[in-house]
């Protein structure tokens, strides 16, 4: 875990992770453009058509042209609502194959992130992947087609020139007005946008604290200091998005304001080449039309550019979150297809991120496939980290842990994984049913075998006491059941499929003595033969176990035969 801000941790501008299914949609995205094109042509025509009206049909009195003309503007019009609609679509559909794919591949990396560099807080990790939404708004919206029509804004130049001459300098001198107020704006909003995801994900942060532990936070009375730590990332937030969306007003509203000085400008200098008879009226009201078509693409793209602030941010935190290790061996990884069960650890040594003290030092130690071990020691003596390393879950800093003869690192995570049977001591369950919980979509594990390992664990007992049985739908971490029984389905599902090597933390500390020596009885003919790891603070569960080690503060202190250490520890002569 790190605490480091991971804000312009990378910098690189076009990651794989979304050029490529950018790239892939470019089919769509083209459609994109040829509709936004088409748009742009119809605008042109449309502006026409009041020329032609005021300077033919008018003096004229061709009243029948002008049914004609009508006619050939309704079809434009039907057109450029069709095509309008479908830029919409496309656009949509490009940000939601984006989204897809990039949320795949997001997620996918979340679960291949090395532990101890994710982010130390549940809720910044999950307030980053939210950041997801803001790159789909973005590749989503239809302000992204503003770019399409940048090239057009030439061409209503182009055309203005031609019909009105100098017509086209009131629009011409705003642009750079409109493109000056944008640039100066970014850099600020830039900041503004980055400081606003901060504080955005501390209010996140402090949600998911108090949204996940509810209960304790009711019952040991901590609701107003969680509320107080809520109103105060409120208040940043609400300031820092304050000032975010002020910046990004000044340049769309500069926009605003040069499309009407220009159009003013049109008809001011417009008046006098008319009263010149320069131009006809026709033409003064075509290039009024034309100004706003010069001016309103480049609001968009003043919208754009607040929208991209958002977005580059949001890029580069989960750009950070993409760069970062994953777990696992840099090249080939290996895929044991069974192992026997022997566990080594060479001189290892190991320390949380950011903790001041190593968790365990110079750890030698080497059980064999088959050695039952129990692992006693006081509170934080580190017990849970040997068994976590030994699951692959962090590295040690020196040193080796070695599974059959080769280093955990080596191995693919999850199919290491798959030949442990590991129940930890915080027994989370996952929302959705018993069964999916025990069997864990793991294909040796049918219904039979998940019976069979659910009748071991003691979890059969109570489920035929439960409406819907193995299929009750249990909430998030499996709420809605009794800690004793998460703590059996945990069991169950460690046992399931027979694993070789088999890892419990704590695994009797929710249950009643008696379902504790039942447990026993239960688990000593099913651990025979099997690598079994048992973290314990009970000396009754080491029946289970033939050998004993004992940690003190992350080295070992005791290794031997149960009963000699047993014996030595009631004598109190081990520290
Ligand atoms: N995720 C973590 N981040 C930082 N430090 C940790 C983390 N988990 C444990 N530690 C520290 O590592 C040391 C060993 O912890 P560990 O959980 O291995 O102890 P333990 O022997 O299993 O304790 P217990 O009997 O209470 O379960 C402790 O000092 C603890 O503070």
């Amino acid at each position: 875990m790190t605490d480091q801000p991971l804000i312009a941790a990378a910098r690189e501008r076009f990651a794989p992770w979304l050029i490529e299914p950018m790239l892939e949609n470019r089919g769509t995205y083209l459609k994109v453009a040829v509709a936004a094109a088409m748009i742009n042509l119809f605008g042109l025509v449309a502006s026409l058509f009041t020329m032609t009206v005021y300077d033919r049909i008018i003096p004229n009195d061709a009243s029948s042209s002008l049914v004609g003309l009508s006619i050939g503007l309704a079809i434009v019009v039907l057109f450029d609502f069709v095509l309008r609609l479908l830029r919409v679509y496309f656009v949509d559909i490009a940000g939601a194959n984006i989204d897809y794919e990039v949320g795949d591949t997001l997620f996918a990396k979340l679960l291949a992130m090395r532990l101890d560099r994710r982010p130390a807080s549940t809720g910044t990790l999950t307030g980053l992947m939210r950041e997801l939404e803001t790159l789909r708004d973005f590749f989503a919206s239809a302000t992204l087609t503003a770019i399409i029509d940048v090239p057009f804004i030439l061409l209503t130049l182009a055309v203005i020139a031609l019909l009105g001459g100098v017509l086209v300098l009131p629009p011409l001198a705003m642009i750079p007005v409109v493109v000056l107020a944008a640039l100066l704006t970014n850099p600020a909003l830039d900041r503004l946008s980055a400081k606003s995801l901060g504080d955005g994900l501390r209010k996140q942060s402090v949600l998911v604290e108090t949204v996940g532990s509810l209960e304790t936070v009711k019952a040991i009375g901590a609701g107003p200091m969680l509320a107080e730590r809520w109103r105060s990332a409120l208040r940043s937030h609400a300031h820092s998005s304050l000032g975010q969306r002020l910046t990004a007003s000044i340049a769309v509203t500069t926009a605003s304001s040069a499309n009407t000085i220009a159009y003013c400008g049109i008809i001011i200098v417009g008046v006098g080449l008319l009263r010149n008879h320069e131009i006809t009226t026709g033409v003064l009201l075509a290039c009024s039309v034309l100004c706003g078509r010069v001016i309103a693409p480049l609001a968009q793209i003043a919208t754009l550019l607040s929208r991209l602030s958002a977005t580059r941010i949001a890029y580069r935190q989960i750009n950070a979150l993409m760069q970062m290790p994953d777990e696992g061996p840099a090249g080939e990884a290996l895929h044991p297809a069974r192992i026997e069960g022997r566990i080594e650890l060479r001189s290892v040594a190991f320390r949380y991120p950011n903790a001041a003290e190593k968790a365990l030092d110079q750890i030698s130690l080497t059980i064999a496939a088959g050695e039952r071990v129990g692992f006693l020691g006081r509170v934080g003596s580190g017990k849970s980290t040997l068994a976590r390393l030994i699951l692959g879950l962090y590295e040690p800093q020196e040193g080796v842990v070695m599974i059959d003869g080769t280093d955990v690192r080596q191995f693919d995570p999850g199919a290491l994984r798959r030949c442990i049977g590991a129940a930890m001591q915080d027994n989370v369950l996952i929302a959705g049913s018993v069964r999916d919980n025990i069997c864990v979509e793991r294909p040796d594990v049918d219904h039979d075998e998940m019976i069979r390992a659910a009748s071991l664990s003691g979890t059969h007992a109570f489920m035929g006491q439960i409406a819907n049985g193995y299929d009750l739908r249990l909430a998030d971490r499996g709420d809605g059941l009794s800690g004793g029984q998460r703590q059996s389905i945990s069991i169950a599902r460690a046992l399931a499929g027979r694993p070789p090597i088999l890892v419990f933390d704590e695994p009797s500390s929710a249950m009643d003595g008696q379902s504790e020596t039942d447990l026993i009885g239960r688990m000593q003919p099913e651990v025979e033969g099997r690598t079994l790891l048992l973290i314990t603070h009970r000396l009754s569960l080491l029946r289970l176990v033939e050998r004993v080690v004992v940690l003190d503060r992350g080295r070992i202190v005791a290794d031997g035969a149960r009963e000699t250490i047993l014996q030595r520890l009631r004598g109190g002569k081990v520290a």
